[in-house]
């Protein structure tokens, strides 16, 4: 069939870096909000008003008069609110893609009277998607700007027919809009095994508010189960798999919008790429943390890096039961450990990948507040997804799509909440992934430039004492982002879901308080933990693409010791459990693992079970250092994400047992300082490094079929996020 007339060649031209959309006709600007892009990580701190920080940002006129009835003034207590100026009438000029016909179907949908919209936009380049003429913006109807191609009039009606099997109703058949609601429910793991429930409440929700809400499922892979074995390989790729799932969908079925619920850490970041993509209307609802198991055996709060840590304590004589069950087995403890470690549904509990993830794009504006720090069972949790559903359809008037949202600004609010709260290393790949799929700037050294220059506030698991269940229980997310945006490190003046900015969703929230018999979760600014971030960018002539290490003080911050070389995790793994020589040494080890990159793993494997045994056996003069990653459980001296990687011949392929390396995370470098028998220096290690280089061979590469060979095939280095969606930069692509 013949597309449209109006679906053929009605695209908006500009380049999506120049565009800043004002309603009736496309404006340039010289970026998304109101700063150069290309300097945007200089953003400097608010003075703590915690809404503008004098960049000109967009921040308030939002005004739709109904569903959020926010008149969105801001309420940071001076009354400062920015705008660029370039307020644009909308009127009710249909020069936006949609014609009259369709704009009739749309009075059934009680036209939004947006006067006055400035929102940043943030447009795909042409051509880089499929391209469907509804990416010209509109306020207020129709809401169903995707799904009236399939529904309106008679061009469709074997679609018609089909759709209306589901709904038996002609009138919302052909004129409500259609929401997706893409859950990444499985039964088999507890980050996902109640994310259909959640889903439901959002569908319920969302066709009570006279819409169609359509239900799926997408992949997702457990990372806690496959730890340590061959399935931990596919945990990566999950994220571009969820990812492809969600923009096949809601692309191919021409959705309208898009409220995504993941649980697992590569959800999270699979969901947001995928709302880059396909850049309607969306937010995403977390599936929610995990409650804290208790050992009786053990005599102690658990969570699950207690089971990963329990393995390297009974190895090695450590594990034990507490006092009171003095006469239970180390094999009876453990057993206890397991069997209460994860007691309901819900995303392991410290500040690891999956929390911090949640963390970083509630601070982006991407979800209602709270999400990330409602339990997965709480009533917050089901008011959440019940308010979804008004939520998405306010976007959808407002016609406030995901690219919108993913700005510059709220990219530096994710990298700098991780970093304030201690999360985890898979970040830096999976921000960069997020940038690079919404076409924001983000480079591994405006994190390393970011990290220098923000501290580490929160006591929270792997390394400190709390659990997100416990950040909960002292306001959450919302009152730390309120006490972040007041202190200056978080831009509140971002545009969130609610229509509103980020400090106006907050600034009701209870204040943290500071002081003895206080909260001890978030320290006071005057007392960090750490008066930089403890995620370090390393490079040197050991990873000279970067990598990435988790720094936070408590290890030091220099490590010298020799390699000891071990290709592929599963070697590591043999040697600590039966190398007692190597186990008992006093010397310094950095211990290598290699081809575990997201090219040579493949996949990129979490090693969490290395780095949770030298904890649990307390065997502090170990480093580890690996081209593939580490769990958010993982702490310790360990530097991850080496590039470039060994299976395309980087440096760490070519180190050798006993060779000295230096880790120093306040130069940020990592380097071979010496090669015993060869020399020291700069000079003398290149040379050796050349030489081995010489005699180097790659070791074959397999899998050769497959999604993981697929996946290999495809995949960019670590130090750009490990993507398989790399940006094109020309249409002269090469097949
Ligand atoms: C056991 C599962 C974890 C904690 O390893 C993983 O979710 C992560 O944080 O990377």
């Amino acid at each position: 069939m013949a597309p449209h007339a109006d679906e053929a060649h009605d695209l908006d031209t500009a380049a999506p870096e120049q565009k800043c959309l004002g309603l009736s006709q496309v404006r340039r600007c010289e970026d998304l909000n109101g700063h150069s892009l290309s300097n945007g990580h200089s953003n400097g701190y608010s003075n703590g008003n915690g809404c503008s920080n004098g960049h000109g940002r967009l921040n308030g006129h939002y005004t739709n008069g109904h569903h959020n009835g926010n008149g969105v003034h801001c309420t940071n207590g001076n009354g400062a609110r920015t705008s660029n100026g370039n307020s644009v009438h909308n009127g009710n000029n249909n020069d936006q893609g949609i014609d009259s016909e369709t704009a009739s179907i749309a009075s059934n949908w009680d036209a939004a009277t947006v006067v006055d919209m400035p929102v940043p936009r943030n447009l795909p380049r042409p051509g880089d998607y499929i391209e469907f003429p509804q990416l010209k913006h509109k306020q207020g109807a129709p809401l169903n700007r995707w799904s009236h191609f399939m529904t309106r009039d008679n061009d469709s009606p074997g679609a018609q027919s089909m759709l209306y099997s589901q709904i038996q109703n002609w009138e919302k058949t052909k004129n409500a809009p259609q929401v997706g609601i893409a859950t990444v429910w499985w039964e088999g793991n507890p980050c996902n095994s109640h994310l259909r429930e959640l889903g439901d409440l959002v569908r319920k929700a969302v066709w009570e508010e006279g819409m169609i809400g359509w239900q799926y499922g997408t992949i997702g892979v457990s990372d806690g189960i496959t730890m340590g074995s061959e399935g931990m390989r596919f945990s990566l790729q999950s994220r571009e798999l969820i990812a492809d799932n969600i923009e096949t969908i809601t692309c191919a079925q021409r959705h309208d919008a898009n409220i995504s619920i993941p649980g697992c850490d590569k959800n999270m970041p699979g969901v947001v790429i995928a709302a880059a993509r396909h850049n309607r209307p969306f937010l995403m609802i977390y599936g929610g943390t995990i409650r804290k198991g208790y050992s009786e055996l053990a005599g102690k709060e658990i969570n699950i890096t207690t089971c990963y840590e329990a393995r390297g304590a009974l190895a090695s004589g450590n594990l034990k039961p507490c006092e009171e069950h003095k006469n239970a087995t180390p094999e009876q403890v453990l057993e206890d450990i397991k069997t209460h470690s994860c007691p309901g549904p819900g995303a392991c509990g410290g500040m690891y990948t999956a929390n911090t993830m949640a963390v970083a794009i509630e601070a982006m504006g991407l979800t209602l507040p709270g999400s990330s720090s409602h339990p997965a069972k709480s009533p917050e949790k089901m008011r959440e997804c019940e308010r979804a559903a008004s939520t998405i359809k306010m976007l959808m008037e407002k016609d406030i799509r995901a690219r919108d949202l993913m700005t510059r600004a709220a990219f530096e609010n994710a990298v700098k909440i991780t970093i304030l709260m201690g999360g985890s290393t898979n970040a830096v790949l999976h921000l960069l992934a997020m940038a690079s799929s919404a076409d924001v700037p983000l480079t591994l050294e405006d994190i390393d430039a970011i990290s220098q220059r923000t501290p580490l506030l929160a006591n929270m698991k792997p390394f400190g004492d709390y659990l997100m269940e416990d950040l909960n229980k002292i306001g959450g997310t919302p009152s730390v982002l309120k006490f972040l945006i007041q202190a200056g490190y978080i831009d509140g003046s971002i545009l969130t879901v609610t229509g509103k900015t980020l400090w106006e969703n907050v600034a009701d929230k209870p204040s943290l308080e500071f002081g003895p018999d206080k909260q001890a979760i978030i320290r006071p600014l005057h007392d960090p933990i750490k008066t930089s971030g403890h995620i370090r960018v390393l490079k040197g002539n050991l990873a000279p693409g970067g990598a990435v290490a988790k720094i936070t003080g408590k290890e030091g911050e220099e490590f010298i010791g020799s390699a000891r070389c071990f290709d592929k995790e599963h070697e590591l793994d043999r040697a600590l459990r039966t190398d007692m020589k190597l186990r008992t040494t006093k010397e310094n080890i950095v211990l290598i693992v290699r081809y575990e990159g997201p090219k040579g793993g493949p996949g990129m494997p979490e090693q969490l079970n290395a780095s949770a045994f030298l904890q649990g056996a307390d065997m502090a003069n170990f480093a580890l250092v690996t081209d593939g990653r580490y769990s958010g459980a993982s702490h310790g001296f360990i530097v991850g994400h080496v590039v470039p990687e060994a299976v395309v011949g980087g440096p760490i392929a070519l180190v050798k047992d006993g060779d000295v390396i230096k880790i120093d995370a306040v130069e940020n470098r990592i380097d071979i300082i010496e090669i015993p028998g060869v020399g020291k220096g700069e000079e003398v290690v290149r040379r050796e490094l050349e030489k081995r280089r010489r005699e180097w061979k790659r070791p074959p590469v397999r899998p050769l079929r497959g999604t993981l060979a697929k996946y290999a095939r495809l995949v960019g280095d670590a130090s750009h996020g490990a993507v398989t969606d790399l940006p094109v930069k020309s249409e002269s692509l090469e097949w």
